[in-house]
């Protein structure tokens, strides 16, 4: 079966989570199942690969991807954390999500200045979290060199928000 199968095979769709209105798409139990886990990092490797020096995960779920890919192509890990989480001096940006609004926050100065950095996470809905990453990186000083997810959510505006960046997703549906 195909990387995008597994994922529509194995992933669950939960209505009202987890505020009412939300359709909310999970991927753990797509992540649960090594064939797909194994075979989603492949992907992302393969499609970006010789475009990034690093990799950024988003907290939390892109977290699991950012670490099998860093450890995957050897190369450095940042993580993108959620707001209050890291010590010492930071980066922050604010921004809206389907459900909330969030602040990101990144540690300037742990990877070598101009690094292409591949963002990743799981889902891509409205787009915010992804261009506070790209933010994030680009005023830590380094490049953006790809976004890559699991998930698109068609419809939200994602793909829009993020402009001219190199964004590939494994799966596109339409958001409910
Ligand atoms: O494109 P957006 O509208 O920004 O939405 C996508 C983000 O929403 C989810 O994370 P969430 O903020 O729920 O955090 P979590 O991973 O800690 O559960 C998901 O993992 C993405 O990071
Ligand atoms: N509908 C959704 N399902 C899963 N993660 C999300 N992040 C933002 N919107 C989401």
């Amino acid at each position: 079966m195909s990387v995008s199968d597994l994922v529509l095979e194995l992933s669950d769709t939960i209505p009202d989570f987890p505020k009412p209105g939300i359709v909310f798409r999970d991927l753990t139990p797509v992540f649960a199942n090594a064939d797909a886990f194994t075979a989603i990092i492949d992907d992302l490797a393969a499609r970006f690969a010789g475009k990034y020096d690093a990799v950024a995960g988003l907290e939390a779920r892109g977290f699991l991807l950012a670490a099998a890919l860093a450890y995957a192509g050897h190369v450095p890990l940042v993580a993108i954390r959620k707001e209050g989480k890291l010590p010492g001096e930071v980066l922050s940006e604010t921004y809206d999500l389907e459900y909330g609004t969030a602040t990101f926050e990144i540690h300037p100065g742990q990877i070598v200045s101009g690094s292409r950095v591949l963002i990743v996470d799981d889902v891509l809905a409205t787009g915010g979290s992804a261009v506070a990453a790209t933010r994030l990186v680009e005023r830590a000083g380094y490049v953006v060199g790809g976004i890559g997810v699991v998930l698109e959510l068609d419809g939200l505006g994602g793909r829009d928000r993020l402009g001219d960046y190199e964004l590939y997703s494994i799966v596109t549906e339409a958001a409910g």
